[in-house]
């Protein structure tokens, strides 16, 4: 079996003093798309800032393409990496098409990038029309996918989806999850997503992990997650009320 991209074992952290991660072990192999769920405030986000070191945990380890996650290793696995940020996250004034060349145009000259740009742009569904347009100018499922054009603007080998289908209505959020799809299956990449949107998990997953308690509690594919007894899981999947 080929090298997990992504290794998390015995993750702990705790923010003044309350537990969030406790224990955690995840791995993500390469080519596949892995769906973290959770409820809100589970630790979904600190799990990926402590993968991305932007967190460092209080204890545990993670490993980047088999390698501890020192600075040369994280910056290795940074260089092919793409990430759809919650909201989007595009910078208001630079225009659509420099917010997706926005790491293109430091590795090429401003053409290339530019038309890298409209390509990746194309690949989202959006028109050359777009490119020149500041970002306030678009609705908020266009701006989603030119997050997603810049995500995948220099073909990186790992995507992360930071809640991809929040704010958006269903059928805006269909197509997301659709382009996350054939987008995954096209390059190969591995690709790890975070969620509470199940129609978002049904779309996007071949692995599903399920957070709870500062731990992945469950894990298996979509089908398995249809089938699974954990009590957990099912309160989860179908939704019953919290107070
Ligand atoms: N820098 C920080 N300082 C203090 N507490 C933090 C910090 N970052 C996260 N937390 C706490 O850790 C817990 C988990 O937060 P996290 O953002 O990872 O949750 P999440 O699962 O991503 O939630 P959501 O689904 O609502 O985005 C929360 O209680 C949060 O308040």
């Amino acid at each position: 079996m080929s090298v997990p991209v992504i290794e998390a074992r015995g993750l702990v952290k705790s923010f003044a003093g309350r537990r969030v991660l406790d224990g955690l072990d995840l791995t993500a192999r390469q080519g596949e798309s892995l769906v973290i769920i959770g409820g809100s405030g589970t630790g979904k986000s600190v799990l990926l800032r402590c993968i991305l070191g932007l967190d460092q945990p209080d204890a545990g380890a993670v490993r980047l393409n088999g390698a501890p996650a020192g600075r040369a290793a994280r910056a290795a696995f940074l260089r092919d990496f793409g990430m759809l940020f919650q909201n989007a996250a595009l910078f208001d004034s630079l225009p659509v098409w420099r917010n997706v060349a926005f790491r293109l145009l430091e590795a090429m000259p401003r053409a290339a990038a530019r038309a890298r740009a409209l390509d990746k742009l194309s690949r989202v569904g959006l028109g050359p029309e777009i490119a020149d347009r500041m970002p306030a100018e678009l609705s908020g499922g266009m701006r989603k996918r030119v997050g997603l054009a810049r995500a995948i603007a220099a073909d990186p080998r790992v995507i992360f989806f930071d809640e991809p289908t929040t704010g958006l209505d269903p059928r805006r959020a269909a197509g997301i999850n659709r382009l996350i799809r054939s987008i995954v299956t096209e390059t190969g990449a591995t690709a790890v997503t975070i969620t509470h949107d199940m129609t978002s998990v049904r779309a996007i997953a071949d692995r599903v992990a399920m957070l709870a308690e500062g731990r992945i509690v469950w894990q298996g594919t979509v089908a398995q997650m249809d089938d699974a007894a954990d009590e957990r899981l099912r309160a989860f999947v179908e939704g019953h009320p919290l107070d």
